[in-house]
């Protein structure tokens, strides 16, 4: 993330993560402040072991991209909520890359979050059967939530 203060937010992707029991590292990491490490982490990222990259960051959001353009791991970008623009200018940074380096975009703050966790976790799924296991076990359990809630209506 580009700032501890995205933290609030972006720990709901690690908790997720956590859940399903597969290893991470978060770190706060600025395409602004701090270029040379972020472009040191994006270079090395592969061949660290990372798999999928989770980039949150907030107003003038370059970290997903300036990451994407550093590395072909795949990056997920999350659009924290910002105070002037409430994440709009967040969501426009990340969403509108050019052709030919993507990233994957999420909805802004918490729900983008738990979602880039989730994608990333679908990623991972497609060569680790563990993973999607407990993937559809989720899946499960949610429906399973959703039409109790529905039965407690009157
Ligand atoms: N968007 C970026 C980048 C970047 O894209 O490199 N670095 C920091 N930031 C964002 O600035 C906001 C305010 O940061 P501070 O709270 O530290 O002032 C945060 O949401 C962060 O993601």
């Amino acid at each position: 993330m580009g700032s501890s203060s995205d933290w609030e937010t972006m720990k709901e992707a690690a908790n997720i993560i956590e859940q399903f029991g597969v290893s991470f590292d978060k770190q706060v990491i600025s395409a602004h402040r701090m270029p040379q490490e972020m472009f040191d982490f994006a270079n090395s990222a592969a061949d660290n072991g990372i798999k999928v990259i989770i980039a949150g960051a907030g107003g003038a959001a370059h970290l997903p991209g300036m990451i994407a353009a550093n590395t072909i791991l795949p990056v997920i970008g999350v659009p924290v909520q910002s105070h002037a623009l409430s994440g709009l200018d967040s969501l426009l940074s990340i969403v509108q890359m050019p052709a030919g380096i993507p990233v994957a975009t999420t909805a802004i703050g918490v729900a983008g979050a738990k979602n880039a966790a989730l994608l990333a976790l679908q990623i991972l799924g497609i060569t680790d059967s563990q993973v999607a296991q407990k993937l559809t076990g989720y899946r499960k359990e949610m429906h399973d939530k959703a039409v109790k809630s529905g039965e407690t209506l009157v």
